[in-house]
Formats: structure tokens, C-alpha cells, sequence
């Protein structure tokens, strides 16, 4: 596949180089932009669809304001390939969301344009609002451009910055990326608002826009008699909410139109002495390249596909994703019990909730991104008797952590929580490794906590949780797919706070919680190949941890070691505080805990990021041998 020409595009190294561009270059340097980002993600996949929501409006930014000294934070960062293709990246663009390439968010460590890294979602204002603020206690004169898409702006966090914005009255330019979709079609009231917003009439004219932007920045002494004006205007052009937090509405502009944006960004940039001020801009996810427009998802996250259809590169058929056999098990639980809803932060297809909806549409709750509320909302549903199972992922998990602590533990709820992406997932890299939940979750008392081996083991863990009725429960899975082991159609409810034995031997013990079981089974096997008797053990709860188990396996081996795919101060911290208190430390029993390192992983492909993190089965059988003190226990060979 040739590249597109992009001749324009290639003069320009740095966004310097484009504000001597004309509009009409502009113009051409967009859709130059638009058909390079289409190639890149062709080749590397991710997040394309929101990338081509916003190209002109990229441009458009980085011609007016004086990036990087003007400072740009872009919400959630997924649609920030143009903006890298900008600001001197291009030449290393393809090697986007691969290991030692380019991250798919933004990054600070990645470049001098990219103040603010992100990938959780509505962090762009509070950030920008303390980059603000910091600005003028140093005296220092720059802008600080936030964009924020309408699915951020559902979470919380954005309504606290804009509402601490609205009282300091900083100088803040928050730009509202407003193309009517999440990763699904937007839900909630702040969508339909937006929506009104849009269809109470066409896009302001350029000719009302500049006499509103020159009405709105009057002399001091008038402001106050303006007030009541910009009220009444504010019905008239919806932006009463805004308006009411303290900012200045302007727009709806059309986000693809230069001849729009230009003029009113460098207004914008002109009346800088005044608060903090919104520009709704209206854009369509996937703008520009037809098989993205057309599908329901605008392809938001999509897999390396063909430029000239659309087709995305399929993997090769295997077993059933870990998401996919989460939905069937609490689609089979909910057929019987009645009492069963599940709630999702805006990630219906991501944890397979759109399969669950497809089946029980009154007994599915999407409540947009905002995590804190889901889960308080949960425990609301679980005092009047229902069984809610939260299903978001591990790491968007840990937003709504005093949620969790202080709503549901401390009142011993029965809220499930169905924490998929647990452990390291890829391309997403660090923001969304799902590393912390058994640290988080593991110190809260009453917790039964559960991680699934396989998709089976999974399936047994959906019924356990949901006959769970006196507390809360969480359980854990990764990223993609199983291992390839029968699932039952509905699963059995496990013995709370049982492990299993899957190979009994003497010498050493793997004691496994969550799917590095494989590879804590092929440990064993080349631990055997060099005359070791090995056991291997599923620990299946890190809570109630099986004490009976913990203790044999300390008492009848050599060497035991825990192995589990999340953070230091997880599971093995668990099992070393309980054989402690057993006094079984001091007997002789060399013990090794086997966990994600104590540092951030970065993108990869999983397969090497536990290669990195220590956690394949070369790893586990180094680690054994170094307990033992044989000297072959050299670094291991990669996995
Ligand atoms: C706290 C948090 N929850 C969930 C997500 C997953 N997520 C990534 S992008 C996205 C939708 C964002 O919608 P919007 O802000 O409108 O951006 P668009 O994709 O439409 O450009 C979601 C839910 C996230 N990144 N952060
Ligand atoms: C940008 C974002 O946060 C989501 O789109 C996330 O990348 C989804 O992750 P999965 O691809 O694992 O569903
Ligand atoms: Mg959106």
C-alpha cells in the first residue's frame, strides 16, 4: 500500500511551521493530515475514529496558539494521533502503541507538546485549570487549551474543574469536542442537553459568533449590566449551563469548518483578559473516512485493517474472549434470578454489557464514565435487595476507590464487582494495565476476592458472586481470550475461600492466583524435566485466602511460590502476612512471591510485557531453582 501524498504535510516538522500557512493551505494541509493518519492507523491500529473527529480542529489549534509554550491537553489522549503527526512524531507515528514506540495517549515524557499525559478520561480540565492558575502566580502570560470530548464530559471530575474554574475565573479556553458519541452512543442528560444545544438552530453564523465574542468581552465598567444580558442569552443560545458554572459559552461551531474555527480561536486567543471561557464545537467521530463514518462504533478502537475497504485484520478463530464468557455466565445467572442488573461506565461492548443488554435491556444501567457513581449507585440497588454486578474494568476500577471503600465495603453491600483487563493488556500500556485492583481490594475487610484461571473458572466465579448476598464481591480477569477449556453453559458456585490441587508433588510449590496457572503448569513441567517434584496449586480466592491449603503447601515443601498477574502488596503479601501469623516463616520454608515489578510497564504486546514483568514460566522455574540455590538459576531465557 503507497503512502498518500502529502506534500504540504511534509514541510511541516513542528506546528511553527504552520502558522505562515494560508487558510486554503490549511485547508489542504487537513485533509493531507486526515489521509496520514488513515495510513498510520491502517498499519499500526487503535483509536482511529476519534483521531479523524478532530483533525481540523488539530490544525486549527496549533495554527493559532503558540504550542508549547501555549499549553494543549487533550481528554483521554485517544484522539491525539494528529496532533503527534504535528508536533515532530511523524517520522516515528507507525510505531504507535508497539513495544518502545509512541504511546497511543499523550505523554509527557513523549514530547514538550504533550503537557499533560492521559488515557482516563475528564482529567483535561482540572489539569489545565492548575496549569492556569500556576501561570499566573508565576506572572507568566501563555493560554491553556483543554479539548474535551462529550463522553468525558460526562464524569464528575469535569463538572468539579469547571466549577472551581467558574469561581477562580482563570484565564482557560475549554474546548468541548462534541461529536454525540462515547465509544457507544453517548447516554445521559449532558447528551441530550448537547444535543440541544446543536438542534435549537444551525451553527451560529460567523456574523452573530464575532458580534457575540465582541458583545461578551466589553469594558470592565460594563460587565456587571451584562450579566443579566448574557443570561438572557444564554436561554437563547442554550449554553446556560456553562454559563451558570462561570464560563462563556460560544458555539456550536462547526469542528471541520476552518473558515470557522480559525476566527474564532484567534478571538479567543485575543480576549485573553477575561475567565474561563467553553467553545462547543460540533465534529463527527470518524469524520472523513466512510467505512469509519458508517459503523456503529465509528471506529473507535479498531484492529490494522485494509485502506481501500475498511476490513479489519481478524485473528485467527480461537476460544471464547474472557468477556465473552463473563457475559454468557451472568446472562445464564440473570435468566434465573430476576434480582440480577449489571452496570456499565460507558463501556457496554468492552465488557460485553451490550450482550447482557441485548438480553435484559430493563436490567442493564449504562451510566455514561463515571465509575464513582456506578458504584454507588450499585450499592444503592444492593440495599433494596437486588444483585448489582458492576462490570468495569480493573484499572477505570480504581476511580471510584473510596466508592468501593466507603459505600460498599464499609456497609458490606453485596455490589460484584466484574473487574475485566485485570493484569497487564497491551497496546493500552501503563494507564491501563489492570495492576492494582488485589492491593486495593485485598486491605478492605469482608471482601471475597476471586480470580479466574481459565474461562471456565470464570464462569464458576459469575454464579459464586451472585450467590454472594452478605458482602461484597470482586472477581478478576484478563484481557482476550481463554485458554481453551470446556465452559459449562451456567456455572457452579465455588466453596468460598477454597483453592484447588491441579498436580501434587514434594519439592517445590506454585501457588497461582489468576491465569498465569498456565504457565505456572509448563514451570512444572521443565522443574520435572530436571528432577524436581513440583505441585501446582490454583489459589482461586485471595479472600477469604485458603489458610488450610497455605499452610500445607508451607509445611510440605521446600520452596513455595506465589505467582499473580497485579502489583506488590497483592496476593503473595497476603499469603506471607498469613503464614507469619502461623509462624511457619521461621522454619526453614524459602518462599517467593512472584508479582508485577514495582514500576510501570509499558505498552507491548502482553506476551512481552510479562516477559518484562518476570512472569512467564522460564521466570517461575529461575525463581525456583534460585530458591533452591542451583546455580542453572540464571536469567531466564525470554518466554
Ligand atoms: C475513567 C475512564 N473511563 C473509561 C474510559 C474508556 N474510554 C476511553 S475513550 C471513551 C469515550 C470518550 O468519549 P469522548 O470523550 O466523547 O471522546 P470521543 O471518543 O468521542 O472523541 C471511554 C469511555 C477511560 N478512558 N477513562
Ligand atoms: C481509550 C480507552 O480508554 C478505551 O478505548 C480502551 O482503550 C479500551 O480498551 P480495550 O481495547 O481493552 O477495550
Ligand atoms: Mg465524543
Amino acid at each position: 500500500m503507497t503512502r498518500p501524498a502529502t506534500p504540504l504535510l511534509d514541510r511541516v516538522r513542528t506546528p511553527a511551521d504552520l502558522r505562515n500557512l494560508s487558510a486554503a493551505q490549511l485547508r489542504q494541509l487537513a485533509d493531507e493530515l486526515r489521509a496520514e493518519t488513515i495510513d498510520v492507523v491502517s498499519q499500526t491500529g487503535g483509536h482511529l475514529g476519534a483521531s479523524l473527529g478532530v483533525v481540523e480542529l488539530t490544525v486549527a489549534i496549533h495554527a493559532v496558539f503558540d504550542t508549547p509554550r501555549d499549553r494543549l491537553i487533550w481528554d483521554v489522549g485517544h484522539q491525539a494521533y494528529p496532533h503527534k503527526i504535528l508536533t515532530g512524531r511523524r517520522d516515528r507515528i507507525r510505531t504507535l502503541r508497539q513495544g518502545g514506540g509512541l504511546s497511543g495517549f499523550t505523554r509527557r515524557s513523549e514530547s514538550e507538546y504533550d503537557p499533560f499525559g492521559a488515557a482516563h478520561s475528564s482529567t483535561s480540565i482540572s489539569a489545565g485549570l492548575g496549569m492556569a492558575v500556576a501561570r499566573d502566580l508565576k506572572g507568566e502570560d501563555r493560554h491553556v487549551v483543554c479539548v474535551i470530548g462529550d463522553g468525558a464530559m460526562s464524569a464528575g471530575m469535569a463538572y468539579e474543574a469547571m466549577n472551581n474554574a467558574g469561581a477562580i475565573r482563570a484565564k482557560l479556553i475549554v474546548i468541548l469536542n462534541d461529536n454525540d458519541m462515547s465509544i457507544a452512543p453517548p447516554v445521559g442528560a449532558m447528551s441530550a442537553y448537547l444535543s440541544r444545544l446543536i438542534s435549537s438552530r444551525p451553527f451560529l453564523s460567523m456574523r452573530d459568533l464575532m458580534a457575540r465574542l465582541a458583545r461578551r468581552f466589553p469594558a470592565p465598567l460594563e460587565r456587571a449590566a451584562k450579566r443579566a444580558d448574557e443570561y438572557a442569552r444564554g436561554l437563547l443560545t442554550g449554553g446556560t449551563l456553562f454559563e451558570e458554572l462561570g464560563f462563556y459559552y460560544v458555539g456550536p461551531v462547526d469542528g471541520h469548518d476552518l473558515d470557522h474555527l480559525l476566527p474564532v480561536l484567534r478571538n479567543l486567543r485575543e480576549a485573553d483578559e477575561y475567565g474561563p471561557v467553553l467553545l462547543h464545537v460540533v465534529t463527527q467521530k470518524g469524520k472523513g473516512y466512510p467505512p469509519a463514518e458508517q459503523s456503529a462504533d465509528k471506529y473507535h478502537g479498531v484492529a490494522k485493517f485494509n485502506v481501500i475497504t475498511g476490513e479489519q485484520a481478524k485473528a485467527p478463530p480461537g476460544p471464547p474472549s474472557y468477556t465473552k464468557v463473563f457475559a454468557d455466565a451472568l446472562i445464564a445467572e440473570a435468566e434465573a434470578d430476576e434480582r440480577i442488573v449489571a452496570i456499565t461506565a460507558a463501556m457496554p461492548s468492552g465488557t460485553g454489557l451490550d450482550l447482557f443488554a441485548k438480553r435484559f435491556p430493563k436490567r442493564t444501567f449504562d451510566v455514561g464514565i463515571a465509575e464513582q457513581h456506578a458504584v454507588t449507585f450499585a450499592a444503592g440497588m444492593a440495599t433494596e435487595g437486588m444483585k448489582p454486578f458492576c462490570a468495569i474494568y480493573s484499572t477505570f476500577l480504581q476511580r471510584a476507590y473510596d466508592q468501593v471503600v466507603h459505600d460498599v465495603a464499609l456497609q458490606s453491600l453485596p455490589v460484584r464487582f466484574a473487574m475485566d483487563r485485570a493484569g497487564l493488556v497491551g497496546a493500552d500500556g501503563a494507564t491501563h494495565a489492570g495492576a492494582y485492583d488485589i492491593a486495593y481490594l485485598g486491605c478492605l475487610p469482608g471482601m471475597v476476592l476471586m480470580a479466574a484461571a481459565d474461562e471456565a473458572e470464570l464462569a464458576h466465579m459469575v454464579a459464586t458472586a451472585a450467590a454472594i448476598d452478605d458482602r461484597p464481591s470482586a472477581f478478576r480477569y484478563p484481557r482476550g481470550e481463554g485458554v481453551g477449556v470446556p465452559v459449562p453453559a451456567r456455572g457452579s458456585v465455588l466453596e468460598i475461600g477454597k483453592g484447588r490441587v491441579l498436580r501434587e508433588g514434594t519439592a517445590i510449590a506454585l501457588l497461582s492466583y489468576g491465569a498465569r496457572l498456565a504457565e505456572c503448569l509448563k514451570a512444572a513441567e521443565e522443574l520435572a524435566a530436571r528432577g524436581l517434584s513440583c505441585t501446582v496449586a490454583d489459589a482461586r480466592f485471595a479472600k477469604p485466602l485458603d489458610a488450610a491449603l497455605v499452610e500445607r503447601l508451607a509445611r510440605e515443601h521446600e520452596v513455595l511460590i506465589t505467582i499473580e498477574e497485579g502489583a506488590m502488596l497483592g496476593f503473595g503479601a497476603i499469603v506471607l502476612q498469613h503464614l507469619a501469623a502461623r509462624g511457619l516463616l521461621d522454619q526453614g520454608l524459602k518462599i517467593r512471591t512472584l508479582c508485577l515489578p514495582d514500576r510501570f510497564i509499558d505498552h507491548d504486546s502482553p506476551r512481552k510485557q510479562y516477559d518484562e514483568a518476570g512472569l512467564n514460566a522460564p521466570h517461575i522455574v529461575a525463581a525456583a531453582l534460585g530458591a533452591l540455590g542451583r546455580a542453572e538459576a540464571a536469567r531466564p531465557a525470554r518466554a
